[in-house]
């Protein structure tokens, strides 16, 4: 039995529309315990009671996110840091909560992203994630360690009207938690289109040239795969999908009308949670065995593979210096581990680090993007070589993806692994790490492997 006292939401609305003078229009969130209920059936049911949804899990399942509609939004065409940390505290300094689940993730949470390159001009693919935005839903399930709790978080001003806006709200609250059974429609590809593989192939080739004739070491290569539906993809199945097989991966969806981008990316670029840093040097990569003697064989090898450390320690060596600038005593092992997915295991650094004061989690964020597991090293040279030559429009793939809260606690992933779903139609992306010995092939080969999982999610062969 859940012990909480009842919140009336008419009262908190009133009380807070008291309390405006003429300069200061409010933010009104209100936290309360719910009956648990399942993270994606909550999606599901967003999409009858309309307004963009969003999704997150934590790798571990531990932390899950939940967002219908849009309280407000934080947008920013050039992508500033530094605005959307200013935005975000006038924001609160203007918001009254409710709130006595604090420690649970809950009350104003702002979840969204960046872009991979916030010069990238956007065309028509990415049209709606254009700049960094950040959405505080109107309606917020967080699901942490099996406790539920809704925030809900909407706008008034002195002229609005209250009675009507907590009896809409009271109204979508109900079919929100209360629909008794969520359906969900397998997803059938009809059509399925990798974009020039011999012209990314021979990208390849260019690359690894100018690594040995130029000041570069790494430049990390993009290519996309296009499928439509026979109807509008179901994205509470890919998320289903993705949840049931994508272990030890964050699960993210971020909807804008008819687009979504949705993926199960095992890359942490940071946490951070009362100034306790965590990132994570992930770069390296071979596919899983199909019996475990074959899988320990084949992660042996990547173990011991030059080429792949190579990869790997141009990554290792950038996040160390990056988060060595912005927090102290800094714990990572010398050498790699596994770290193992469905379909493929690569080479994990684990970072562990104490935030230094003055920094918060978006700081950490700024330094680390793009890290060279999505750009490649040296980082101007190698994202002058994507502007250049890289047809592929990346917008969201390869960029730090996430939620904060009031105090910046937080968490970003690399939003890799990942699709543009929009409609019936999806675009895939994966890329990899291209340094000195470079196999376009080989190279082909593996971002045909990272593929499989967003492919699996959307209904693709098994
Ligand atoms: C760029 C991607 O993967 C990066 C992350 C892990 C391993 C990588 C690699 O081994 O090449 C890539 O650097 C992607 O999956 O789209
Ligand atoms: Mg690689």
């Amino acid at each position: 039995m859940i012990e909480t006292k009842e919140i009336k939401i008419d009262g908190v609305l009133q009380s807070a529309q008291q309390s405006i003078t003429d300069s200061a229009p409010t933010f009104v969130s209100v936290t309360e315990q719910i009956k648990w209920i399942n993270p994606i059936d909550f999606f599901q049911n967003g999409k009858e009671v309309g307004g963009d949804r969003v999704f997150w899990s934590s790798a571990d399942r531990n932390t899950q996110f939940v967002g219908i509609g849009e309280a407000a939004l934080l947008h920013d065409e050039d992508a500033s840091y530094q605005t959307l940390q200013e935005k975000w505290q006038q924001m609160m300094k203007n918001t009254k909560i409710v709130n006595q689940f604090s420690q649970y993730k809950t009350g104003p949470i702002a979840l969204g992203g960046f872009p991979f390159d916030a010069q990238e001009q956007s065309e028509e693919l990415w049209s709606d994630f254009t700049g960094s935005k950040f959405r505080v839903p109107t309606f917020l399930l967080t699901v942490e360690n099996d406790k539920a709790f809704l925030t809900t978080t909407v706008y008034i001003e002195k002229e609005s009207n209250v009675d009507k806006l907590a009896t809409d709200l009271v109204t979508d609250r109900n079919r929100l938690l209360h629909a008794e059974t969520s359906t969900y429609r397998d997803n059938r590809i009809v059509l399925q289109h990798e974009v020039d593989p011999n012209q990314w192939k021979k990208l390849v080739k260019k690359a690894t040239t100018t690594i040995e004739t130029e000041q570069v070491d790494k430049i990390v290569l993009a290519r996309e795969l296009q499928l439509e539906f026979d109807e509008v993809c179901d994205l509470g199945t890919v998320l289903r999908e993705l949840e049931k097989k994508q272990e030890n991966s964050f699960i993210f969806a971020w909807e804008k009308d008819d687009a979504c981008f949705v993926g199960a990316t095992p890359e942490r670029l940071v946490k951070v949670e009362n100034d306790q840093l965590l990132s994570a040097c992930i770069a390296g990569t071979a596919p899983r065995g199909k019996t475990e003697e074959e899988d320990k064989e084949i992660g042996q090898q990547l173990l011991d593979d030059e080429k792949n450390q190579h990869e790997h320690q141009i990554v290792v060596n950038m996040i160390k210096g990056a988060v060595r600038s912005c927090a102290t005593s800094v714990e990572m092992p010398n050498a790699p581990v596994l770290y193992p997915l469905k379909n493929l295991q690569h080479l994990y650094t684990p970072v562990q680090a104490q935030l230094a004061e003055g920094y918060t989690l978006l700081d950490v964020v700024e330094k680390l993007h793009p890290t060279p597991a999505l750009c490649g090293f040296p980082r101007e040279s190698s994202l002058d070589f994507l502007r250049k030559f890289e047809q592929l429009e990346r917008g969201w793939y390869g960029a730090p993806i996430g939620w904060f809260d009031q105090s910046f606690n937080g968490e970003f992933a690399v939003a890799i692994r990942s699709a543009l779903v929009r409609s019936d139609q999806a675009s895939l992306f994966a890329g990899c790490g291209v340094v000195v010995d470079s196999d376009p092939d080989i190279e082909y080969e593996e971002t045909g492997v990272k593929f499989t999982p967003m492919l699996h999610a959307l209904g693709g062969a098994r």
